[in-house]
């Protein structure tokens, strides 16, 4: 029997019948990004370790430049030359400046870079400094950027590139992550080949299994495809009984009230408590199918390859994010609809769009389509979002949109 659930009620029921795993495993710094933080790291040290020039110039005493001007030059003596990646040979007394370049190291007794460009060298170790600087100018404080003991990065953030260099400037080269879960992604439909066969008349290729682990590998996940399941029962259970070594397991296909739809049955008969619902009212996607057995999270998408995307967007990757212990990060994107769109109130409608910017606003152009058409999503850049209680938007409304 179908019970449909609202697109909140469903996530709320996948996400608290799962609990997340906690396995962590250690890999080197390159193989980190996109990985789940497993602990939090704290700064082992500041951030940089010694005071920098942010401009290539002289390091001198920034009181000793006060009321200098193009007029009234102060002088200095410039008493040597801070090489790059070395200490200074000296530090800077009253009325001495040092050479510095972009990243040096401030001499002691400095505080401030007079900039090249506001200098003139007089000859004989003697320069004029044409403008007065502030204390601090054109340098980097040490700690300025991080400091010790500072929590860098918390506990389940995906780790993006920036991160990973964060993590290399405090010489983290090991890094804890949470360990992906595993995944298994089954495609059913006796209409279905491989995509290196060639089709015969009434025959397709699949593409789901190949869409949804792309997508699960994204969401930072280890998919496995275990292929094309034929449309009875008996092959469907075995393909199940066979998935003992996932964590998850995701079916597309099968999935909606025909008589040849067998994904249901098969996963209430592989143990308890089996399926949980059936039906979720969103279009596309609607006979999603969510169930759990010994704790093991089982999801039956559409076959409709935009509305098993659609479905495994929804659910199933804040679900793997969840068992990896991640937090997911979800900004709420929003653009204006380019024209008028209908929907049925009580359903959640996710309508591909293409996004351009026009005059500083972001616009969402409505991709229309039957969900079969994989064209919909690949000319999309973002789903529109058209809530439940809404009889439809019209143009120049501001929607939310989910980048895809
Ligand atoms: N009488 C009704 N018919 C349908 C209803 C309904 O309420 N009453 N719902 C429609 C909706 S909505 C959807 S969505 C689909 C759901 O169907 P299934 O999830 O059972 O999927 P299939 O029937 O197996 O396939 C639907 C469609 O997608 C193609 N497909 C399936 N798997 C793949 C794959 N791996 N790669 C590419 N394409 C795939 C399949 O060939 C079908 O064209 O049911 C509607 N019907
Ligand atoms: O609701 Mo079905 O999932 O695509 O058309």
């Amino acid at each position: 029997m179908l019970t449909v659930l609202s697109v909140k009620d469903a996530k709320e029921r996948i996400l608290s019948a799962v609990t997340a795993q906690t396995h962590c495993t250690t890999v080197p710094l390159p193989d980190a990004t996109e990985r789940v933080l497993a602990r939090s790291v704290a700064a082992q040290h500041d951030l940089p370790t010694f005071p920098r020039s942010t401009m290539d110039g002289y390091a001198v005493r920034a009181k000793d430049t006060f009321g200098a001007s193009e007029s009234m030059p102060a002088l200095f003596d410039v008493a040597g030359e801070v090489m790059m990646g070395q200490a200074p040979p000296a530090a800077v007394a009253a009325g001495q400046a040092l050479r510095i370049a972009t990243g040096g190291m401030l001499p002691e007794g400095s505080d401030a870079v007079v900039m090249v460009e506001h200098t003139e060298d007089l000859g004989g170790a003697t320069l004029a400094v044409n403008r007065a600087v502030a204390p601090g100018e054109n340098t980097i404080a040490r700690g300025e950027d991080i400091k010790a003991g500072e929590t860098i990065l918390p506990a389940g953030h995906i780790l993006r590139p920036q991160d990973i260099g964060a993590l290399a400037a405090m010489g983290q080269v090991m890094i804890d992550v949470a360990q992906k879960p595993r995944v298994a992604i089954l495609s059913t439909g006796d209409e279905l080949v491989m995509p290196d066969m060639e089709p015969k008349e009434g025959q397709i290729r699949d593409i789901n299994s190949y869409l949804l682990s792309a997508w699960a590998q994204r969401c930072g996940a280890e998919p496995s495809r275990l292929g094309i399941i034929p449309d009875t029962a008996e092959e469907l259970l075995n393909a199940l009984q066979n998935t003992g070594d996932y964590d998850c397991v995701i079916l597309s296909g099968g999935s909606s009230a025909g008589t040849r739809d067998h994904t249901a049955s098969c996963i209430d008969q592989l143990g308890k408590p089996g399926v949980l619902f059936h039906g979720v009212s969103m279009r596309p996607g609607k006979p999603l199918i969510f169930g759990v057995v010994d704790g093991k999270p089982y999801f039956g998408l559409s076959g409709n390859p935009t509305s098993a995307m659609v479905g495994f967007l929804l659910f199933v990757r804040p679900l793997l994010l969840q068992m990896a212990g991640a937090v997911e990060r979800n900004p709420v994107i929003t653009a204006r609809a380019e024209r008028n769109l209908s929907s049925a109130s009580g359903r959640e409608d996710y309508i591909r769009a293409a996004l351009y910017e026009q005059e500083g606003q972001l616009w969402a152009r409505p991709i229309l389509g039957q969900a079969n058409l994989i064209s919909t999503v690949v000319r999309g850049d973002a789903l529109l979002r058209i809530p439940q209680n809404s009889e439809g938007i019209e143009a120049g409304d501001t929607v939310e949109v989910m980048l895809i």
